[in-house]
């Protein structure tokens, strides 16, 4: 094994103490969960809890990066940028796309897909003009989508592994979830 996987491997991982996730208590709506998560993450105190991974598919290969969650509302999970990124452009020619939020500090992922809907030019002039950097001017490229989900997995670690894992799969109007059991736990 080379020093580098060494290394690796004896970085610290989960922290000591880490929430529990009952599957047969949590909430029928996913986004109730997620929320209760974020303002935990929130709470926290840690740096960019609203960011996340990020996953589009570049003519079917999946290509991922960095954003910053901007909302959540009946519209779905809000994320902003260019309409002429190469994000936006592949958004364009594929709506599927995934989002993938990990708090360190409480050993949770949440894994979100779904397809994505431009917003409308004042929700997008609205974002614009909250940026730090805004100076006063409109920007016609700027441009809001919301991620509407099809699909939630949320996974709360745990120090034995035995990771707790919950699915949400939209069926019909309605949500419908179960425990997730795989190989990886
Ligand atoms: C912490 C963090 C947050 C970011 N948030 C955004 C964002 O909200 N919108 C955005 O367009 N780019 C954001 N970026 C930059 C993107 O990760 C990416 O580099 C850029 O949008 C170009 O992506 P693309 O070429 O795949 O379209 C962020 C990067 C980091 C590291």
């Amino acid at each position: 094994m080379s020093d580098l996987a060494d290394r690796l491997r004896a970085l610290p991982s989960f922290p000591e103490d880490m929430p529990d996730l009952d599957p047969d208590s949590v909430p029928e709506d996913p986004a109730a969960l997620f929320l209760d998560w974020l303002e935990d993450a929130i709470a926290s105190g840690a740096r960019q809890p609203h960011a996340m991974t990020f996953q589009t598919l570049d003519g079917g290969a999946p290509v991922g990066r960095t954003l910053i969650l901007k909302d959540l509302d009946e519209r779905g999970l809000h994320v902003s940028t260019h309409r002429t990124s190469r994000k936006g452009e592949q958004l364009a020619a594929d709506p599927r796309a995934a989002m993938t939020f990990f708090w360190r500090e409480s050993g949770r992922q949440v894994q979100v897909g779904g397809e994505v809907v431009a917003l409308d030019e004042a929700t997008s002039q609205a974002d614009w003009a909250s940026r730090p950097s805004y100076d006063g001017s409109p920007n016609p490229d700027w441009q809001v989508y919301a991620l509407q989900p099809a699909w939630y997995e949320f996974t709360q670690s745990r120090l034995d592994r035995k990771h707790v894992r919950v699915g949400y799969r939209r069926e019909g109007g309605a949500w419908a979830h179960e425990r997730v059991t795989t190989p990886a736990g």
